[in-house]
This record gives C-alpha cells, structure tokens and sequence, in this order.
C-alpha cells in the first residue's frame, strides 16, 4: 500500500477545453434545424443556451433585459445593497410587458407641470388619471406640452377613455387601440378601478423580440445571485426575481449546505446551488435538498486566480462532467450550469456535450455594449472592464457595502481585466448560435439532449492542429 504515491498514481486528469476536442459524427441534420432550447433551472425555459454572470462588470439591468431578449438570461450580481439589486431585477420586471400591473397615475387636481415632470422623469409618454382608485381620464404628451402649465390635469385630460377588460388577449388590445389610433389602453375593473396599462409599445416590442425568455405574464425573465446567509435579501428578491443563483466560490461546504437548507424553505421560487466542481459534491447536495439547479466549474474563470492561490480547482469540462454523471445515476432531474472559462462556441459545445444545459458567461458578456463600465480605448482598440467578484477591489466594495459579507478568506482570489470591445449582446448570441448549430450539425445532434447521448470527444495532443509553417496570416 503506497498511500501517499497513489495520491499521484490514482489522480484524475484535470481536463480543460483547450485538451479536447468534438468529433464529427453521422449527420442527418442541417445546422439551421438545430435547436437550443434547453432550462436554465427546473422551472425555466430557454431558447439559447447562454446565461450572463452574476457578476458586477458583467448583469447590471442592462445585460439582464438584452439577454432575456437574446433568448437566455441574466443573473444580477449581488456586489451591491439589498435595495439596489431589488431595484435592478425590477427594472427587468418592468422593461416589457403585455399589462403594466404597476402603473404610473397622476390625480385630475395636480398641475399640468407636475404631470411633465412624471413623465419626464419615468421617461413616459402618457398618465392615467385616477381619482380614489377610479380611473377618470387620460393625459398624453402631447396634451402636456401644449397646455399652459398652471392648468389642472382635470382641464385637459381625455375624459372619454377606451379602456379594456381584465383577460383581453394581446391580439384583441392591439386591434382596439388600432382602430382608435391609441397607444395606451388602461385596464379597469367592473367598477372602474383602474387594474392596469397595455401600451402599444410593449405589443410591438415583443413581436420584435420573439426569441425572448418570458414569464406567464409576458415580462422579460431574470435571476438573482444571492449568498445563503442573507435570508432578508432573498427572501425580498424571490418575490420579484424568476430564479434565485446562490453565489459562493465552494457551496459543498457544510455551513453553506445548512444555511442553504433553511433558506429553501423560506422561498417559492428555482434556486441554483453552485459553485460545485465533484461528484461526490453534486451527490451529497442532491441527496439532502431539493435545488433546481447545479452551477458547476471551479477556478476556471477568466480573472479567477483560485488555482495560482490556493492550488485548487476543477476546471469546467471536468467539473461539468463528473456531476452530469452524479445527476444522471442519481436519477435526478437537475440541469446543470457550466460556468467559468468559455472563450466562444466550440467550448459551449463541449460543456454542453458532457451533459451541461446551458454555460454561465461572464468574458464573453462583459465586452457587451449592455455590460456595465465605459468603453476603453487602448492603442486602435477598444475594450471594456472585467473582474473577478474575488478581485480585491469587488471584495472591498461587497465588504462596505454588505453586512453580512464576512470575507472566508483573507486573500483575493480574482483579478481585474480589460476585455476585447464585442458590440451589443443580440449579435454576440446570434454568432454563438450560429457557430454551435454548425458544431452540432457536424456532431449529428438536432438537440441538446441528442447532443448528451450522441457526441464523442478526442484528447488533443500538441499536434492537432498544426498548419503550414510558411504561411502568411495578415492582421
Ligand atoms: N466559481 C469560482 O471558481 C469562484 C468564484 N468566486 C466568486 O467570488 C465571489 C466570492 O465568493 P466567496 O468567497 O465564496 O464569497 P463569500 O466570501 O461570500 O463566501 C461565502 C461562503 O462560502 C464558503 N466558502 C467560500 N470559500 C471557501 C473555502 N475556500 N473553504 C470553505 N468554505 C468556503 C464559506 O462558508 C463562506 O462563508 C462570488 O461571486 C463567487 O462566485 C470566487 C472564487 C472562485
Ligand atoms: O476564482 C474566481 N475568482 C473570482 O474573483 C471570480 N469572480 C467570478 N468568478 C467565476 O468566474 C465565472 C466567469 O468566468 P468567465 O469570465 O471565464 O466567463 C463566474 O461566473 C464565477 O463563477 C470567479 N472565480
Ligand atoms: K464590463
């Protein structure tokens, strides 16, 4: 028995993208039949496969409301106070949808200037008027701008207004407000109470968005990265967010577990576990909670430095790997997330082939236009910032900022980056879809599932790709 030397004889290869590589397979599918609908979580449908960080250069509202509209979704980051990340996930809430249910009103007594300044303010071009819950009349823009501002709302409002009843379907309300060339249409009850605003623009936008990730009410659907310690702020943003990620570099913790635990029952709504890199990690969190959802790599990420800090790591496909296993002999019905580490499509395909749903992406969307942080010009280039929620100045900010953030560890385990300017998230998503369908198509899967069971991948060896020495590649 060499204990200590079969430590070394007995360890796993830790695989990385950069050693493998996706073979060609039989094929009877054309890249433009392939489809990447897949979950992020039990609970929640997507039509790409593509999830931005909870990370605080990576989903602020922007990214969250661009990539809900690319088909995938965004996770708010939590390096922030409770109140602003509420404040993020209600904007996503708010962005779109078929009936506003939080209305912005005016009452018939206040001036026609305060009724500009609302509007100006919530960058709206009209109020409902209501007068103890009833809905009185209507005031535009346009009834404002050519009113004189000492003038009542009650003076100039529409009194007359086209109103819809509560259950109107989209199709209905477009062709009322068509046909009487209006472009809000209040909803009222019985009573004249009003319920609720459908507005022309929000009909249009979701015909233009068709790929989008909604809810049943039709708005735009969004996460929240959560630590399991702060009940409070879960507790709040489960009541508004559509999926809940819990945010900690090694969740197989036992103190995490337990919090985690008790917060689930404190909670109706999908919550991921992660981050996990094991087989036995993914076992052990099955085996005694009920999540929706694995988000699983360690140390891989672009500006991680877990592995030169502490030694320690599982790198995505590995990681990915050993808990679809754990998942598919537990018979368990858990999507995993691959996370940390995705440089473009072909590593997409790889997570996805060895048994990931979707990948977490913070490098690739970071670079967006909808990203937070300003554009950066360096030399002929542009970039924009990344960093590592470990980073010491994400740590420092979390720490001011946070009550219960009590750092685990003394040291950071993350760094801050400039990353290559990519223009706006819905072109980025459509060439990584474009490039994984062809990948798919080559791999003969017409699916994600297909994908599970019919890809088969290579080791590569320093010499896989090798061209001609004497070629001239300009730049
Ligand atoms: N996915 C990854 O590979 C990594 C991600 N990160 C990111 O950095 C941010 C901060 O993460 P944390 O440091 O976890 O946040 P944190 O400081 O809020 O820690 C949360 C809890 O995780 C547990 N934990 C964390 N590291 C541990 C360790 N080395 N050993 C035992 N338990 C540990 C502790 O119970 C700790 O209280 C998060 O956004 C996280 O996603 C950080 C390092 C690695
Ligand atoms: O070791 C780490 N130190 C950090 O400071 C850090 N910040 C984020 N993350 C993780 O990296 C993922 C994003 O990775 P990419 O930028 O490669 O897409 C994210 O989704 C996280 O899992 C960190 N890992
Ligand atoms: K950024």
């Amino acid at each position: 028995m060499r204990e200590f030397l079969s430590k070394i004889t007995n360890s796993l290869d830790a695989i990385g993208f950069d050693d493998l590589i996706l073979l060609p397979g039989m094929s009877s599918v054309e890249p433009s039949e392939v489809d990447l609908s897949t979950r992020a979580s039990k609970g929640i449908w997507m039509k790409v496969p593509f999830i931005s960080s909870p990370m605080d250069t990576v989903t602020e509202s922007e990214m969250a409301i661009a990539m809900a509209r690319s088909g995938g979704i965004g996770i708010i980051h939590r390096n922030c106070s409770k109140e602003e990340q509420v404040e993020m996930v209600k904007r996503v809430k708010r962005a779109e949808s078929f009936i506003i249910r939080d209305v912005i009103t005016i009452d018939p007594r206040s001036t026609i200037k305060e009724a500009a300044e609302i509007m100006e303010k919530n960058r709206i071009s009209g109020l409902p008027v209501v007068e103890e819950g009833k809905l009185v009349g209507i005031i535009t823009g346009r009834d404002v701008r050519f009113a004189d501002p000492s003038l009542r709302v009650a003076d100039v409002m529409t009194r007359d207004v086209i109103t819809a009843k509560e259950g109107i379907k989209m199709e209905e309300a477009e062709e009322l407000m068509k046909s009487h060339k209006i472009e809000k249409l209040p909803v009222v009850d019985e009573e004249g109470r009003l319920k609720g605003l459908i507005t022309y623009k929000d009909i249009a936008l979701r015909g233009r968005y068709g790929n989008a990730t909604r809810d049943e009410h039709g708005r735009l659907r969004v996460g929240a990265a959560i630590s399991p310690f702060d009940l409070e702020r879960a507790k709040e943003l489960s009541k508004i967010a559509d999926l809940l990620v819990i945010d900690v570099a090694h969740f197989h913790s036992l103190r995490v577990m337990e919090a985690t635990k008790k917060l689930l029952k404190e909670v109706d709504v999908d919550v991921v576990a992660g981050n996990i890199g094991t087989y036995e990690a993914a076992v052990d969190i099955i085996s005694s909670m009920d999540v929706a959802g694995l988000r699983v790599g360690i140390g891989s990420g672009s500006v991680c430095t877990t592995m030169e800090v502490t030694g320690v790591g599982a790198p995505t496909p590995f990681a990915v790997a050993q808990v679809a296993d754990a998942v598919k002999e537990m018979g368990a019905d858990v999507p995993i997330i691959a996370d940390g580490g995705i440089r473009g499509a072909g590593d997409i395909a790889i997570s996805l082939a060895l048994g990931a749903s979707s990948v977490m992406m913070g490098y690739i969307f970071a670079g967006c236009r909808e990203s937070p942080g300003e554009l950066i010009s360096i030399g002929s280039r542009y970039y924009k910032r990344h960093r590592g929620m470990g980073s010491e100045a994400a740590r420092k900010k979390r720490m001011a900022l946070d009550r219960y953030s009590q750092p685990a560890k003394g040291m950071p385990e993350g760094i801050e980056a400039f990353v290559p300017y990519r223009g706006e998230v819905n072109m980025v998503v459509e060439e990584l879809s474009t490039a994984l369908k062809a990948a798919f198509g080559y791999a003969g899967a017409s699916s994600i599932e297909e994908l599970w069971r019919k890809a088969r991948l290579a080791r590569k060896t320093p010499h896989t790709h090798e061209r001609a020495r004497d070629l001239i590649i300009p730049t």
